[in-house]
């Protein structure tokens, strides 16, 4: 079932933290009936009080947004639902589709924003054909106080489109055709023909990004201009695109450059190291999205329970099924789990090793 999405559909937005409070607010700006719906009494007392702010990577992408909001336990108070995106963390995601299965229109369907494999854990709550995907790639944003929310990414990410959406089977449906033109009001979108493919190069790259910030507290591109900490992203995406191919997935580029040369590089092949190296760096001196951590990082400054679970529990178990030997991501999971417990603070000594030097073997944990 795919039924056509009203001319102005009603809206909800369930996490109206970075991503979601900065999808929520550029849809109402342009003009839909889009809504808010958070859990952070504080910042939903903010946002009703003066507006979302959004401070752009741009002063001309600033702007204030008197867009709705209401806490979660006024959920109800909406009519029926066309359109709910989730944007709440991976670990919040089934007890937010409980929420809304009850409140969805004849026709509504939810959108993951989410990183993560969320789809499947949204269809077991409200049915296979009531889910489809909204992958962010180029977007870069923080809650960094309650009613405020920075980009640090310029909108429209030339060559790069912000956004892909797409169905799970790959179909291109009437509601994920009404779904790009609503997204395109917030910045540049694609639609996908491969969501799953889509999804496990996002996981690559959050499995390169995320949990290597919060273990060492630096952004990405202060990483990148470390040569052993970018080698580590290297291999951590590396490990789990190799996965992929082994899942027989199609893969995605991962920031622009081909994801098989993570794996290539992983495998030892040095001149794909070095093209993976040398992209990293161009885009880390370039100064474009200086500062930029990833959501993972953000959340270990401020003391949040991170995704460490839904980002390196999907690659160490396929991992398993699949005989890869995936020790990188093994470290930087046990890292955070202990940062994430108080047990250890973010340090990038953990990390100074060269995964692709003569000296480190398979299974060095
Ligand atoms: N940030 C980014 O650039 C990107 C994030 N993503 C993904 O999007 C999803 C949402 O992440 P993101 O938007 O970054 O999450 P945020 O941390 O910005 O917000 C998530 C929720 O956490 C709660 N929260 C956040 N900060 C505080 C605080 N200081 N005090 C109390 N509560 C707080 C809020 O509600 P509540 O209290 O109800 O939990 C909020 O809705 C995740 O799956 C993430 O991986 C994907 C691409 C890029
Ligand atoms: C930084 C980025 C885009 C990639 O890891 C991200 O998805 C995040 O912040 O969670």
């Amino acid at each position: 079932m795919t039924a056509t999405v009203p001319p102005r559909p009603r809206i909800v937005v369930l996490g109206a933290g970075a991503v979601g409070g900065y999808i929520g607010a550029r849809l109402f700006a342009e003009g839909e009936d889009a809504t808010l719906v958070d859990g952070w009494a504080e910042h939903v007392a903010a946002v009703a009080r003066s507006g979302l702010a959004i401070t752009g990577a741009r002063p001309e992408e600033d702007e204030t947004v008197r867009v709705p909001i209401l806490p979660e336990d006024r959920l109800a108070d909406l009519g029926p639902i066309d359109v709910a995106i989730v944007a709440v963390k991976s670990w919040d995601t089934r007890r937010v589709a409980e929420l809304l299965r009850p409140r969805l229109a004849p026709g509504g369907f939810v959108v993951s924003a989410q990183n993560g494999l969320n789809e499947p854990v949204i269809a077991e709550v409200v049915g296979g054909d009531r889910v489809v995907g909204l992958i962010a790639a180029r977007i870069g944003v923080e809650l960094d106080r309650a009613g405020r929310i920075l980009r640090r990414v310029s909108r429209g990410s030339p060559g790069i489109p912000v956004f892909r959406i797409g169905e799970p089977d790959g179909r291109t449906t009437p509601r994920i055709e009404a779904l790009r033109a609503l997204v395109a009001k917030v910045d540049s979108v694609t639609v996908t023909g491969n969501l799953t493919g889509e999804r496990w190069s996002k996981l690559a790259a959050n499995a390169m990004r995320n949990g290597l910030s919060a273990a060492t507290g630096l952004s990405i591109d202060a990483m990148d201009r470390d040569p052993l900490l970018r080698r580590f992203g290297i291999r951590l995406a590396g490990e789990a695109v190799l996965i992929g191919e082994r899942l027989g997935l199609r893969l995605e580029g991962i920031g622009g450059t081909p994801a098989a040369l993570f794996a290539r590089a992983t495998e030892g092949d040095r001149a794909a190291l070095a093209r993976v190296e040398e992209a990293l760096l161009a885009s880390a001196v370039s100064g474009k999205a200086a500062g930029q951590r990833p959501s993972m990082g953000q959340d270990i400054l401020k003391g949040r329970r991170t995704e460490v679970e839904e980002i390196y529990g999907p690659v160490l178990a396929r991992a398993e099924d699949t005989g890869v030997d995936a020790w990188a991501n093994r470290r930087v999971r046990d890292a955070v789990r202990r940062i994430e417990s108080g047990a250890a603070r973010p340090d990038p000594a953990f990390f100074q090793l060269d995964p692709f030097g003569a000296t480190t073997t398979e299974g060095d944990d």
